[in-house]
């Protein structure tokens, strides 16, 4: 069965069982003998339908600020059999029906595959046909007009790519290619230099020549040995060549020299297939400068040069290693080349993909697809053309280039000349707008696409996803602010329960002076036992060790101060109301040593027991209670883990709460005091006199308390 490959001119490439008639409807190459001349001429109207540049070269491309979307035009060549493979008797399985179709007739009687594109040129074409077929002229016009504009060849080695682009290789040193003979790129260089001649505005020409081995871009023109360059990116410039030598061309013959210079440094090899196999890509660009006042502003650092460019790119060609024979430096350059190429291969699958386009393409996988990215997605004016040979020996790798031709020829660039910045600068603000649209367009379309990824995820997917980095911050951040509402009700609550202990304490502290202003008064309880005050050095007097626990505490009557425990002669009856039953109460409590005493030593006869910690403690409670400030440590708050409407709870909240129950006794032993007292004469002197004899007669009175 029959078919059609039709890659389309800018449309879709479909596969047709249309057979035999491809779309032009010309019969195939087959039933209808045409001259070359014909051929040539139908080539040329078959290009300029598809906007040739021998037509109107800038018909479609100078619209607006941003050209229409334009295909990359491809044209076929098929090369005559060779000497060797007309020797080994290689049968041709390549025909071509009429300009734009090719026929691929496989051996053995296999099914005809066609496939159509721009141009298609047999062996019998000759290099001015070929030059002609391509529209270099046109491509020429753009560039002089300041598009970018890129002449490519591919296919696989010994094809004729080289051949197409400069000729058969030169006979000798310094010996040119024969006129008749010379490719597309003298035959451009020499319309160049006639169409700048006849255009009547300065025109300045340079030219640079690099290769690209093994990965590495050379300097073809430089001027020692050729080193390996850098290539870079910027907004501006897009990926380009540090330190590229660019030379000024003075006229045809220089630029002539110059290829030819290139060409000699260009590394190449013999293998089976090719005696003058090249081993690099090599790429020659022409730099095009129209040097009027106006069109040609002066370009600023950092700043592309304004005006066209002309690119021609000779791809070293794809090649299976075992058909090549290659072996040691040839294998690696051919798996370099191929590498390469594959990459190339794939920027433009992805290329056709127009929702691939406008996301990701891989240019920066390989030097040559950096150094072709603009010519392929970028704003380029890009010509194909894909060279075969027609054995069926090489069929297979034919049929390759066939198909990355063919899908080449269905990717588009968006052609647009620079802009001189002077001239046209509210149109480089539109194009800043319309960049600037471009981008929103694509970041929305990823943002889409994210959409819809997240929305095709599993319950597993989307529980992990719930789990991510961001759902834990949001959570952090949920319970951040939590416990900080949770700190700041803890600190206000004890705040407050700070506040009513001082209030209690000042309270305690005034009944506690009262009740011991009453016990003074009371008959039957006897004198009180003399203020420390009395018996002790002065300065010991207020330096006295803690209260007494008892909370009927009395106060000095010269100075004021609080009387220590074992002055107190209603200590133990209180301490045992205030403390509970377990008050050591077992002893009296004037016997026992002032807490701050020497512990006795164990055993002794004058300690019945040893002082036990909660003696101390017990002989310490009311102190602590009255002097010291309970705090809330300010830790992390921990978690709740009561009920959830548990007020949290404070550590001085006991405390308090202590307290309140002892100032209730206190009031309680104030009310029975002041209503014995009522019914009692105070007898404040004679306490006193009564305590004076029991002073030691070297005892010191602070005189000033006294006065006081
Ligand atoms: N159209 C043609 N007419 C006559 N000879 C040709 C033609 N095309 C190619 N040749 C010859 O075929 C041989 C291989 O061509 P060429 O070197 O151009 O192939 P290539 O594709 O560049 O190979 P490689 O990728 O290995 O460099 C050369 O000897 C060349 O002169």
């Amino acid at each position: 069965m029959d078919g059609c490959w039709d890659g389309g001119g800018g449309g879709t490439g479909r596969w047709s069982r249309q057979s035999q008639r491809c779309g032009e409807g010309e019969g195939t190459g087959r039933e209808r003998k045409e001259t070359g001349a014909e051929l040539t001429a139908c080539a040329e109207q078959a290009m300029e339908e598809r906007g040739s540049p021998d037509g109107d070269p800038a018909r479609s491309l100078e619209q607006g600020p941003e050209g229409p979307e334009t295909p990359i035009q491809v044209v076929l060549r098929v090369r005559p059999m060779s000497a060797a493979e007309l020797r080994r008797g290689e049968q041709s399985v390549l025909h071509c029906s009429g300009t734009r179709t090719l026929q691929v007739s496989p051996p053995g009687g296999g099914p005809e595959v066609a496939f159509r594109f721009g141009a298609v040129l047999d062996g019998a074409r000759t290099q001015e046909d070929v030059f002609r077929a391509c529209g270099v002229r046109r491509l020429g016009e753009l560039a002089l007009r300041g598009f970018s504009c890129t002449v490519f060849t591919f296919g696989q080695t010994g094809s004729g790519k080289t051949y197409t682009l400069t000729g058969p290789p030169p006979q000798a040193e310094g010996v040119p290619v024969p006129a008749g003979l010379a490719g597309i790129m003298q035959r451009t260089f020499s319309w160049l230099f006639d169409r700048v001649q006849h255009l009547g505005a300065p025109v300045t020409l340079r030219a640079s020549y690099l290769e690209i081995y093994n990965e590495q871009v050379r300097d073809l023109l430089s001027l020692g040995s050729p080193r390996p360059l850098p290539v870079r990116w910027s907004k501006a410039r897009g990926f380009y060549v540090e330190q590229l030598r660019a030379v000024e061309l003075g006229g045809l013959e220089a630029l002539t020299e110059l290829l030819q210079l290139g060409l000699s440094r260009r590394r190449s090899s013999a293998h089976t297939l090719n005696q003058a196999s090249s081993r690099s890509h090599a790429l020659l660009t022409l730099y095009i400068g129209c040097q009027t006042s106006q069109q040609m502003p002066p370009v600023g650092p950092g700043e592309p040069p304004v005006g066209g460019k002309l690119c021609f790119v000779d791809l070293a060609g794809s090649e299976k290693v075992a058909a090549t024979g290659s072996r040691g430096e040839l294998m690696l350059e051919a798996n370099s080349i191929n590498r390469s190429l594959l990459a190339l291969g794939h920027c433009i699958s992805l290329l056709l993909d127009p929702q691939r386009k406008q996301s990701h393409i891989p240019f920066r996988d390989s030097k040559l697809t950096k150094l072709l990215a603009d010519s392929l997605g970028g704003r380029g004016v890009t010509l194909m053309v894909a060279c075969v040979s027609p054995s069926a020996q090489c069929l297979p790798e034919t049929l390759s280039t066939l198909r990355y031709a063919s899908r080449a020829q269905r990717v588009t660039t968006r052609p647009q000349a620079p802009k001189s910045p002077v001239a046209k600068q509210p149109q480089h603000l539109e194009t800043d707008v319309l960049q600037l649209q471009e981008e929103n367009r694509r970041l929305q379309f990823q943002l889409d696409q994210m959409k819809r990824k997240a929305s095709g995820l599993s319950g597993s997917q989307m529980a992990w996803a719930q789990r991510n980095l961001y759902g834990m911050l949001q959570e952090f951040m949920l319970e951040n602010e939590r416990l900080r509402k949770e700190k700041s009700h803890l600190q206000s609550s004890r705040d407050l329960a700070r506040n009513e202990q001082r209030v209690l304490a000042q309270q305690v502290h005034e009944l506690e002076r009262r009740l011991s202003a009453c016990h003074h008064h009371q008959p039957g309880l006897g004198p009180a036992p003399p203020c420390p005050c009395w018996v002790v050095p002065a300065p010991s007097c207020h330096a006295l060790p803690p209260l007494c626990s008892c909370p009927c505490r009395h106060l000095c009557p010269l100075c004021r101060a609080p009387l220590a425990h074992w002055a107190c002669p209603w200590r133990e009856r209180h301490l045992q109301q205030v403390l509970g039953p377990e008050a050591p109460g077992s002893r009296p409590l004037s016997a026992r040593p002032p807490p701050w005493a020497p512990p006795c030593s164990p055993g002794s006869a004058r300690c019945p027991r040893e002082r036990s910690h909660s003696d101390w403690t017990q002989t310490r409670v009311l102190a602590e209670m009255l002097t010291e400030e309970e705090e809330v440590v300010p830790s992390a708050p921990p978690l709740p883990t009561g009920p959830p409407n548990t007020s949290p709870v404070l550590r001085g909240g006991a405390g308090v709460q202590n307290l309140a129950q002892r100032l209730e006794a206190l009031r309680e032993q104030i009310g029975s005091s002041l209503r014995r007292g009522r019914s009692q004469p105070p007898h404040r002197e004679g306490a006193r006199s009564r305590a004076r004899p029991g002073l030691p007669a070297e005892g010191r009175v602070d005189t000033r308390k006294t006065a006081a």
